[in-house]
């Protein structure tokens, strides 16, 4: 039953003409068209890959296979122009052929195959037609062109040229009806009534759906599902396709192979051979009828036939509307979206490669359609069958090898791949080897599961052993782009897309690249890194060796260097301890800590090892309870500080500009954690941005006290022009907020007042002062004695008032007198770093700074955990009871009832306090919690009502009315 079509359409299609359609009477098989053994066995998917054979289906043409030496009718090979195309892919006017390769040797066995193959179509009964009962539409004339048997009859085939592919044609005397006479019906075209006619011829069965896309989308798809049914039906058997049960023995006069009929298995042999377009005109009317939902053809097949058909039938369960829509949608995403990717142009730059499948209907001659694909690669063309996705059996593995054994027949689907693969496979070179070549190529196009497991892991193997050998081949293939899909995987987004990912491993020289650029220009620089170092290796991106730093890090933290190689997983080359244990080196130079590991480890870690806070370069998080910054002209000692007070290896050396960038170091300092910052140091018009010294004073900025290092030796100068530098950029160092109130109004004017004398400033002055600012109305109340410089800070209002510590080092090379002068300055700290002289009075000088409140919690009936205090501050949100809850957690301020508290702030021993009350440091503070009203009571005493415990909290009734 030759029903329906090229669902892509061809608008000349009307099924109203379709019994008078005169087509080219040779209809043929797919296993006649093809080799019998490329049809079983090579299937091409919805997205046009093949699909590897099944057990089963290689049982089949087992026979075949063995009698290699026999006569296998397959199509011809490559260079062929399919259909009645020019050579030059467009449609010609006759149908003209080179009849150079693609010509058969005896061309008697084409038309007798023809007409054998049309016969089955028909019936069985007209198996044994001879050719002399037919009129060949076509006869080949003696140069080579086919005439048309009928004056001015030509071959009318504007053929349906795809991609520059001539796909298909059929030779016809009748212009009009040639899209019939090819066996094409566009179902956009159909009214629903010829819908249910084409259903009806289709399924059997009569449908009450009127939906013209329902019907369209079943009647397509309940053709594609029967597209296995070829195999069930026939036997290859001695060159023979023999019905199954062995019954019908269907066999053509040279032992050509004649299966199923098809009108389009014609259009192949009309290109592949010239005399494949001969036919019946009688039967060309029974084949258009047929076409038309004739069911005459059912009733020819035997009772054993139509056992073998109930037999497929099951096999080929009909899915339900909801699957038809969805495998519907899925195959044609597929059909559209990844065969246009498969595109290749080809290297001589001439016709590009397309590969191009079509789906094409066949009848087979048990009435079922068989549906098969013309899939063109470079201009010749092969039918194999068209099979769903999901195929029942498990593929055979060495389907490959099958492939080799038989170079008659499946060398052709081979020969095919490899010729349409013959122009990348020369870009590809030499470099990787044949073999790398041929799996790669392969796999790309068959399916991965055609490629064996030794094959694939040759193919790892040399592309491992490339990569590490050959580094600079490989970066001059990276360099170019040019890389591999290989390394290319499409990852499933949220939104049902696919994402490309890169997924290239880290090959050892990289690492080591890795590692040195972070030991050259410091981890954080991942930028500076990748135009330096990774300048050729286009696919690694900064982030991308941010991400192996971090992994790098993590690996060397995690365990002993001595064990790494063992316990990794996903390393593709495992890295050496030698450079894990470079990479924990620079890591503690660079005071990190990898992400992973908890603040637990690190504590133990920076205590015994003297580690520092996490962060990398200027941008350093914020570890522990305070921070402190250290400030300083360039060699005055700062990071021989840091080392000293924090076991953080900072390069100090007698050179100015030593260290280059912030290094964190951490000070544990009574039972708390202070983070120490060391800087780079700044020149005088650092706050203009010379010598970073924006960066540095930003970083300073940020912290919560400022030690300002100055040299002892050196004059005092120093210290005025860092804090001018400082407050240039509004920082202000051992001041608090003038006490100015201050606040813009909308109207009103400007109105002064101050609660005492002013000796600096005048109502006037201040007056001139707003209006340089724009400010016409305002409120301004001095509640001391300010300046104007005051005023401008509080108008401003972006001003950061500091502590800072003047730490005066080197006093070992001054004298006792200028020792003792320097400290008896208030905020300031001698201190001998060389010595290691009053660093503890450094350090209670910074805590006091701090002002940090540690506060130890006492849970009820118990001792105080002395151990790990909370640690608030008044710059960190403040020291009142709410803060302290607050710190422990968010919600629960909203149970406390009150807190008990012991300590400095406290009166008496425990005292009731609320939570405005200002805990000092060392306090000790219990919280008792409001108690719940639900579960109030036990037992029979629970309360079950939902009134409030208090009278007062209920609410009052209303008063009775008189
Ligand atoms: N005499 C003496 N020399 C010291 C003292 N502390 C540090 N130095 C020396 O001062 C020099 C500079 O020390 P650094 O720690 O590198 O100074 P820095 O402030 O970090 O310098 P930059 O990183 O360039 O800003 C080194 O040669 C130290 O040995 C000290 O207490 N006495
Ligand atoms: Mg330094």
């Amino acid at each position: 039953m030759e029903t329906v079509v090229g669902v892509e359409g061809n608008d000349e299609a009307n099924l109203d003409h379709m019994p008078d359609v005169k087509t080219s009477p040779t209809p043929s098989s797919p296993t006649e068209i093809a080799d019998p053994v490329v049809y079983t066995l090579v299937r091409v998917d919805g997205d046009g890959r093949l699909v590897p054979a099944t057990d089963d289906e290689v049982m089949q043409v087992e026979d075949l296979l063995e009698d290699d030496k026999s006569e296998i009718h397959t199509v011809a090979d490559t260079g062929q122009n399919v259909g009645c195309a020019s050579s030059d892919g467009f449609p010609s006017s006759n149908c003209q052929f080179d009849g150079s390769e693609g010509q058969p040797e005896k061309p008697e066995e084409v038309v007798e195959a023809a007409n054998g193959q049309h016969d089955a179509g028909v019936g069985l009964g007209e198996l044994n037609a001879g050719p002399e009962e037919t009129v060949p539409l076509i006869a080949k004339s003696d140069d080579g062109h086919i005439d048309q048997p009928e004056s001015g009859g030509e071959c009318s085939n504007p053929l349906a040229i795809e991609n520059g592919s001539p796909v298909s044609a059929v030779c016809t005397n009748s212009k009009p009806d040639f899209s019939k006479l090819k066996g094409e019906i566009c179902l956009d075209n159909l009214s629903v009534r010829e819908l249910h006619e084409t259903f009806k011829a289709t399924f059997g069965r009569e449908t009450s759906v009127k939906d013209k896309q329902w019907l369209k989308r079943r009647i397509a798809m309940g053709l594609t599902n029967s597209c296995d049914f070829s195999t069930t039906a026939f036997v290859i058997k001695d060159n023979k396709v023999v019905m199954k049960k062995g019954k019908e023995v269907i066999e053509n006069v040279d032992g050509a192979l004649v299966g199923v009929s098809t009108v389009d298995a014609v259009n192949e042999n009309c290109g592949g051979s010239l005399f494949g377009c001969n036919g019946q005109v009688e039967n060309l009317q029974k084949y258009s009828g047929e076409r038309l939902g004739n069911s005459s053809l059912e009733h020819d097949i035997s009772g054993e036939d139509q056992q073998t058909d109930q037999r497929a039938a099951k096999r080929l369960r009909k899915p339900t509307r909801r699957y038809i829509e969805e495998l519907s949608e899925v195959e044609s995403k597929e059909y559209g979206g990844k065969l246009i990717s498969s595109v290749q142009s080809s290297e001589d730059g001439q016709l590009p490669l397309i590969y191009h499948a079509r789906p094409i209907r066949h009848t087979q001659s048990n009435g079922r359609p068989v549906v098969t694909r013309q899939d063109s690669l470079g201009g010749s063309g092969v039918q194999v069958p068209y099979v769903c996705r999901v195929r029942r059996s498990r593929p055979r593995e060495n389907f490959m090898s099958l492939m080799k054994l038989q170079p008659s027949s499946m060398g052709m689907a081979t020969k095919l791949v490899k010729k349409a693969l013959g122009a990348r496979g020369a870009r590809q070179g030499n470099q990787i080897g044949n073999k790398v070549f041929k799996a790669r190529s392969v796999s790309a196009w068959i399916q991965k599961p055609l490629v064996t497991e030794s094959e694939k892991e040759e193919h790892y193997q040399l592309r491992k052993a490339s990569e590490l050998e050959n580094d600079a081949e490989l970066k001059h293939v990276d360099s170019s782009g040019d890389y591999s899909d290989d390394y290319v995987v499409s990852v499933p987004t949220e939104k049902g897309g696919m994402r490309r990912k890169h997924h290239r491993p880290w090959t050892l020289s990289e690492v080591v690249k890795l590692v040195e650029g972070v030991a050259r220009y410091g981890a954080g620089r991942w930028s500076e890194i990748k135009r330096l170092a990774f300048a050729s290796y286009s696919y690694r991106t900064s982030v991308d060796l941010k991400d192996k730093w971090r992994n790098l890090l993590r690996a060397s933290f995690a365990q002993s260097p001595a064990d790494k190689g063992s316990s990794r997983k996903h390393a593709s080359v495992p890295i050496p301890a030698a450079i894990l244990l470079r990479v924990r080196e620079l890591a503690e130079i660079q005071a990190q800590v990898p992400p992973n590991i908890s603040s637990s480890k690190f504590a133990a870690y920076s205590s015994t090892n003297g580690s520092s806070g996490a962060g990398e370069g200027f941008e350093v998080t914020k570890y522990g309870h305070g921070r402190v910054a250290l400030i300083g002209f360039p060699s005055v000692g700062k990071s021989t500080l840091l080392t000293l007070l924090t076991g953080t290896h900072s390069e100090a050396a007698s050179y100015e500009f030593t260290t280059l960038t912030c290094i964190p170091g951490i000070i544990h300092y009574n039972g708390t954690k202070i983070q120490l910052l060391d800087l780079p140091g700044i020149i005088e018009g650092a706050s203009e941005g010379k010598g970073r010294g924006r960066q540095v004073i930003a970083v300073s900025k940020s912290s919560d006290i400022v030690l300002m290092v100055l040299d002892a030796s050196k004059s005092e100068g120093h210290r005025q022009i860092l804090t001018k530098e400082l407050e240039a950029v509004g920082l202000r160092l051992n001041k608090r907020p003038p006490q100015i109130y201050f606040k813009r109004k909308k109207t009103g004017g400007i109105s002064f007042n101050s609660t005492g004398p002013l000796t600096h400033v005048d109502e006037k002055l201040c007056y001139q002062i707003l209006h340089e600012y724009k400010i016409h109305n305002a409120e301004l109340l001095f509640r001391e004695d300010a300046t104007v410089d005051d005023l401008i800070d509080v108008i401003e209002g972006n001003r950061k008032y500091m502590k800072c510590i003047y730490v005066y080092n080197k006093i070992d090379v001054i004298g006792i007198d200028d020792v003792d002068k320097l400290a008896r300055q208030p905020n300031s700290v001698v201190i001998s770093c060389n010595l290691k002289l009053n660093l503890d009075r450094l350090l209670a000088k910074m805590w006091e700074a701090m002002g940090l409140v540690r506060v130890y919690t006492k849970p009820q009936g118990q001792q105080p955990d002395f151990s790990d205090p909370v640690v608030l501050s008044a710059d960190r949100g403040g020291c009142s009871v709410e803060d302290f809850c607050n710190h422990i957690h968010r919600s629960l301020v909203k149970e406390v009832k009150y807190v008990l508290v012991w300590g400095m702030s406290a009166r008496h021993y425990p005292q009731h306090c609320g939570l405005s009350h200002v805990l000092q440091d060392e306090d000790v503070v219990q919280i008792v919690k409001k108690k719940e009203k639900e579960g109030e009571g036990k037992g029979r005493f629970k309360s079950h009502s939902n009134d409030p415990a208090r009278i007062s909290d209920r609410v009052k009734k209303a008063p009775l009315k008189n």
